[in-house]
């Protein structure tokens, strides 16, 4: 019995033999993404299994060649790119504007807002939505920028609440760009050297949250990280210490045994948004992708963050609510990057952003990054969620977010 549209046998054969030949007739166009990396970053992203499960979907890394000019080379259908400096964001920015074809990940400009510690949160402190379940927030910080002599009488004129973690303001790749301190009075602080961010530390029970963004995909993992500071700890020790990177990938807290409250429930309820494919033509580029973490199941979000074809800006515009959504840039133009979040001790749903990273290590999470990679020749997918809520400037403002997915 046959069900009504379902094809005859012998016209299905017919069907499977035309596709088969087309195949062969036209192989599978492969995807050229040339790469500019540097040597660390090459060796821990470019693993050869990497490779050839890339080769397997048609998608072919090319070495760019950095001691020549860049329009000379290709062509690319993809350039993947993490490296610093003005010479190669005048060669990249020269590239896109006479290969407008070409998918730059991610443009300079989009990336620009994560090589500083202070503009990479500005966007989540930008917002504030009101009345929800779940607060997404910036510890508060300032920015010294010179003369250490000043810190102590800055840090109480600005009322910071000791501990505070002193990281440098300038996030460039080097090892002294995560060179972090914990001061516990704020006189000792004026012994470092500025630029400096100074962001009061909040308790999360020793794990954080890295949650990786690839183009449409999300993964979140949790890490180790520095314990509680208590009240007694802080009255009797003085001074500035240095920590190591105490989160870095192999400080794993993803199998520990972890205080339930902690693990599941978070993990639970950082709602990650969902998006819709649709012909976003209509915004230049034919790319939309941000990032937003919702927070507890029970919300319903409504957000509408759209890029805007100019570069990104961080200037505050309110969002007016579901029904006349404003353009509102948040990470815009960013495909690759992670945020690391932290659940305030003693809170069921009071989580802070810390720290934004621009294309993180093991940030590919293979088939997920390379489908993406696949996708950017005819990239037809966009973020579409509309923001209920308003602006604010208040430093530490709460992001909240009500999600319906
Ligand atoms: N405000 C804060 N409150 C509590 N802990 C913090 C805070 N800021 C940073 N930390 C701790 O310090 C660690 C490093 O902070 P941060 O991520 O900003 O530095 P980083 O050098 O960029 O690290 P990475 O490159 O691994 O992201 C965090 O993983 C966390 O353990
Ligand atoms: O734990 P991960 O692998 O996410 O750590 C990242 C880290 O968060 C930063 O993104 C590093 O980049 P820089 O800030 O430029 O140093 C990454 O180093 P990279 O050499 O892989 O880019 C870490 O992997
Ligand atoms: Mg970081």
């Amino acid at each position: 019995m046959r069900i009504h549209g379902e094809m005859p046998p012998e016209k299905e054969e017919e069907e499977k033999v035309k596709s088969l030949s087309l195949s062969i007739q036209q192989p599978q166009k492969l995807v050229v993404v040339g790469y500019a990396l540097t040597s660390k970053k090459k060796k821990s992203f470019l693993q050869p299994k990497l490779e050839v499960l890339a080769r397997n979907k048609g998608i072919l890394f090319v070495a760019i060649d950095l001691n020549r000019p860049l329009l000379d080379q290709g062509p690319f259908d993809v350039v993947l790119h993490k490296l610093l400096g003005k010479d190669w964001r005048g060669a990249i920015e020269d590239y896109r504007k006479k290969n407008p074809e070409v998918a730059v990940l991610d443009p300079p400009d989009a990336i620009e807002q994560l090589l500083n510690r202070q503009s990479m949160l500005n966007d989540v402190t930008d917002l504030n939505l009101s009345d929800c379940y779940g607060k997404v927030c910036v510890p508060r910080q300032m920015v010294i920028n010179n003369d250490p002599s000043s810190i102590p009488h800055e840090v109480t004129r600005a009322g910071l609440k000791l501990p505070l973690v002193a990281k440098p303001l300038v996030v460039d790749g080097t090892a002294k760009s995560h060179e972090m301190f914990l001061a516990y009075d704020q006189f000792s602080l004026s012994e470092l050297e500025p630029p400096l961010v100074l962001q009061e530390f909040v308790n999360h029970g020793g794990v954080l949250f890295k949650i990786y963004i690839v183009g449409e995909a999300i993964k979140v993992v949790r890490r180790f990280s520095l314990p509680n500071v208590t009240k007694q700890e802080l009255s009797k020790v003085e001074g500035v210490f240095r920590f190591p990177r105490v989160s870095s990938a192999a400080a794993s807290a993803d199998d520990a045994d972890l205080d339930p409250s902690v693990a599941g429930e978070i993990l639970g309820n950082i709602l990650l948004f969902s998006f819709s494919k649709s012909d976003c033509s209509g915004y230049g580029e034919n790319w939309l992708n941000c990032f937003l973490v919702g927070l507890s199941i029970s919300l319903t979000i409504t957000v509408w963050i759209s890029r805007r074809t100019s570069s990104p800006s961080f200037t505050g515009e309110a969002c007016k609510g579901a029904s006349s959504p404003t353009g509102r840039s948040m990470f815009s133009g960013l495909r690759l990057f992670n945020v690391d979040m932290i659940r305030e001790h003693g809170t069921k749903d009071v989580f802070y952003v810390i720290d934004i990273n621009y294309f993180p290590g093991n940030i590919f999470l293979g088939h997920t990054g390379l489908d993406l990679l696949g996708k950017l020749k005819k990239s037809q997918f966009s973020f579409s969620v509309i923001l209920n809520g308003k602006i604010s400037t208040i430093p530490d403002v709460h992001l909240c977010a009500r999600t319906s997915i």
